[in-house]
């Protein structure tokens, strides 16, 4: 089995890891993560979504923080945008890739974005185009490829049928997503060789929820295809406010342990990750949800 001798992470924390939190987040906080991931050798960072603030209100201060940050040259910072009138707010904030979301399960389509596939593919056409004449990246996120909360299973048809649609528009890359952590490693495999079907290897990335504790055990699944992006979310955090019950994305801790146990290359510095992890468990009350983080905490302890 020969694995990626190099893996690229984005941290979704701010954004994934931060969008469903009850207790309110201060922009400052959101923006001191942001840096934090970036000391630790994040180079891609998914910081805020452009999305009503009634339906998410925790991503209200989406400019603020935007603006707030002191970035990096060499780190890309991605923002989601489901329509137009989110594209054109992100527009001011200058992002380097706007992401695009759609479900391969139609009930999820329509309990988080409030249309079907068809009328998502519609809405993000325009905002494809626009991204890419303001030179702005377009990755589009694929909720639901193994199961849904709402109808269950997900055949690997409705994944190909969806990455179809997005290649159709002009979307460059996609994120498989196991949005409720259902997945286990055979069935993510099938959701990824559906993606496949429309884009290379190198387009394609997992982004694994850990409810059933599969995640770690669905990335080396996916290394084992030869997919070399995934997305995680620092101390675990995260959740869609859409998917009742689903915990949140792995840890990007837990993840860089693995590919480093691995022998492969991520550039991360799993020290000040671990930092970066203590920092926003600190700030929201509650233990890191990283396995790794809590046992290097814990003999740091005693050392
Ligand atoms: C998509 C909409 C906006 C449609 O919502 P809608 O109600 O159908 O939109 P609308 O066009 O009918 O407009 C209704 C109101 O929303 C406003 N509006 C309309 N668009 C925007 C916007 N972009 N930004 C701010 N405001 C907006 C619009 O101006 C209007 O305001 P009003 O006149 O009532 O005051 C809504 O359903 C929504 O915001 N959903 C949020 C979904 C979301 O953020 N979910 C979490 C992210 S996805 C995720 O976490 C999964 C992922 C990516 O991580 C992968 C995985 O694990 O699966």
């Amino acid at each position: 089995m020969k694995l990626p001798s190099l893996v690229k992470l984005v941290d979704v924390g701010p954004r994934d890891g931060l969008q469903n939190e009850k207790q309110p987040v201060a922009a400052a906080v959101k923006i001191e993560l942001v840096h934090r991931l970036q000391a630790a050798g994040l180079k891609e960072i998914e910081v805020t979504s452009y999305v009503s603030p009634k339906w998410v209100p925790q991503m209200a201060d989406n400019h603020e923080v935007m603006s707030g940050m002191q970035r990096q040259s060499d780190v890309r910072y991605s923002v989601l945008t489901p329509n137009l009138k989110g594209f054109e707010s992100a527009l001011l904030d200058k992002p380097d890739e706007i992401v695009v979301f759609g479900a391969a399960s139609e009930a999820f389509s329509q309990k988080n974005i409030n249309c079907s596939i068809a009328e998502s593919i519609e809405r993000f056409a325009p905002v494809v185009e626009a991204a890419k004449a303001a030179g702005i990246a377009v990755r589009g996120a694929m909720s639901c490829t193994v199961g849904c909360p709402y109808e269950g299973d997900i055949a690997p048809e409705r994944v190909a049928y969806l990455a179809g649609l997005m290649k159709g528009i002009g979307v460059q890359r996609v994120d498989v997503a196991d949005t409720i952590g259902v997945g286990t490693p055979r069935r993510v495999q099938a959701a990824i060789e559906a993606t496949l079907k429309h884009y290379s290897l190198d387009d394609v990335s997992g982004h694994f929820h850990d409810t059933y504790g599969q995640a770690l055990s669905n990335t080396l699944a996916a290394l084992e295809l030869g997919v070399w992006n995934f997305q995680s979310s620092v101390a675990g955090l995260g959740g869609c406010p859409y998917a009742k019950g689903a915990t949140g994305n792995v840890a990007t801790e837990d993840v860089v342990y693995l590919l480093h146990g691995l022998g492969i290359e991520t550039g991360i510095d799993l020290d000040a990750l671990v930092d970066a992890g203590s920092y926003i468990s600190e700030q929201l009350g509650r233990p890191s949800g990283s396995r790794v983080a809590r046992a290097l905490l814990a003999k740091r302890a005693t050392s």
